[in-house]
């Protein structure tokens, strides 16, 4: 086999417990016994097989509890599958539960070696390269306190600078990326794509699928447990990105009151409002630089998307996005709180998200401000308001084509001819 990771037929059982399991006998005997039975078995992982091709970078996708984490986990040898197989060639090296191996009442110090150790280093190779983990880790003044005075974000950065310090064939990478500051971040994908680099065959795991699209060769995508598709990424990742479409589609409720916004438009469900309005947007204003609501705006002037939000009840982390469509259905830019790295609190109540452009350089023309509050995976829309806000662009000039309207100078240089035959005189 020429694989790095052969997966084959691979099931995975795990019990679930019941929370509606009797506390007295009296109860037991009013549910008839029903809940005596604390808890039953179910398939985490069901048939699943792929294989992996050594030096290629593998993104697994799929909604939360889909398996994934179960999956990775399988392959990096914690825990066996109950069905099926799976081969890897070459030393694992598993970015799972960053900083769950180091120790709180050791130093930072203490624990590079430690880990190191563990890690399959000679205590000599953790010495030579104990400066470059300190640093890459950004924890040099605090490398000599106990662990237990760091913060979570700390802890990370140096379990993650301890795992790609050493040389594995195969890494498995789970969410780390989501923890510590966007600089780190990068640093983290940019070791990651070095890594890949080096030949080293790479296993993912992100909820980001424009960083699955951008880094992965084949994407995996899990639903439920059973492998949906696998391939190329965006063919898979459009296939996910649908299902998740589809789910929005699901939980928009059938009925809801017409509401007209500000600027006029009638909000109807499953025409230009989809989401499970768990939690809605309850006001969307575009302002120019002076604060002042508009539909107009010149190109290259400052626009801020204010957008007002309730929700009755406490929703976990979710997160804000923010598209601007051209009138025949181009969509020009596309962000999310989420990939500008802002991940948020609990919220609950009425509250307020502003996003600020510095400049919008588009190309003269309508447009509409897309934007929709989303379940903390994306999995779908809590409330997603489509061509509700119209913004129309204007320029002076009206014959540039395309969709931005970058700002430039042409610069002709009449002399150029005649310096030219100088030289070449
Ligand atoms: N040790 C365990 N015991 C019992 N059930 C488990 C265990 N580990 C995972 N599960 C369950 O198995 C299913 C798959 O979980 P898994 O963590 O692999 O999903 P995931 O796709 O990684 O989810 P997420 O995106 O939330 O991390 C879930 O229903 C989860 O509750």
């Amino acid at each position: 086999m020429n694989d790095a990771i052969v997966v084959s037929g691979v099931g995975k059982q795990f019990v679930r417990y019941h929370n509606n399991k009797p506390l007295t006998f009296q109860e037991a005997v009013l549910q008839g016994f029903r809940g005596m039975k604390r808890s039953d078995r179910f398939w985490a992982l069901q048939d699943i097989s792929f294989q992996i091709g050594p030096g290629r970078m593998v993104g697994l996708i799929g909604r939360n509890g889909s398996g994934k984490s179960t999956l990775l986990r399988l392959i990096g040898g914690i825990g066996r599958p109950d069905r099926g197989k799976i081969k890897v060639r070459g030393r694992i090296r598993a970015l799972l539960d960053l900083g769950v191996n180091l120790h709180p009442d050791l130093t930072g110090r203490e624990n590079i070696f430690i880990n190191g150790v563990i890690a399959g280093l000679t205590r000599r190779e953790v010495q030579r390269q104990f400066e470059s983990i300190v640093e890459f880790a950004e924890l040099a003044p605090f490398i000599d306190s106990p662990l237990r005075t760091y913060s979570t974000g700390m802890r990370m950065r140096l379990g993650f600078a301890i795992a790609v310090h050493t040389w594995p064939d195969v890494l498995l990478v789970d969410e780390v990326l989501a923890v510590g500051d966007l600089a780190f971040q990068r640093k983290c994908l940019d070791r990651i794509a070095q890594f890949k680099a080096e030949g080293c065959t790479i296993v993912f795991v992100s909820h980001d699928e424009t960083q699955i699209k951008q880094l992965c060769d084949e994407v995996v995508y899990l639903r439920q447990g059973q492998l949906v598709a696998w391939g190329e990424p965006e063919i898979v990742v459009g296939q996910y990105l649908a299902d998740n479409r589809e789910k929005t589609h699901r939980v928009t409720p059938k009925e809801h009151s017409i509401i007209k916004t500000a600027m006029g438009t009638e909000l109807r469900v499953h025409e230009n409002r989809f989401g499970s309005l768990e939690m809605e947007i309850i006001n969307v204003r575009l302002l120019d630089k002076q604060g002042v609501p508009i539909t107009e705006l010149l190109s290259g002037d400052p626009l801020s998307i204010e957008i007002e939000y309730l929700a009755p009840a406490p929703i976990p982390s979710p997160f804000f996005g923010v598209a601007i469509e051209r009138e025949d259905g181009v969509i020009c830019y596309d962000t999310t709180t989420l990939a500008s790295g802002e991940i948020l609190p609990t919220l609950q109540g009425r509250g307020k998200i502003v996003l600020h452009f510095k400049r919008l350089d588009l190309n003269h023309g309508q447009y509409y401000i897309n934007v929709g509050i989303y379940q903390s995976n994306g999995d779908f829309a809590y409330d997603y308001h489509w061509q509700v806000y119209p913004l129309l662009i204007n320029t002076s000039y009206l014959y540039d084509k395309g969709v931005l309207k970058v700002p430039h100078v042409w610069q002709f240089d009449p002399a150029y001819d005649r310096e030219q035959k100088q030289i070449y005189k």
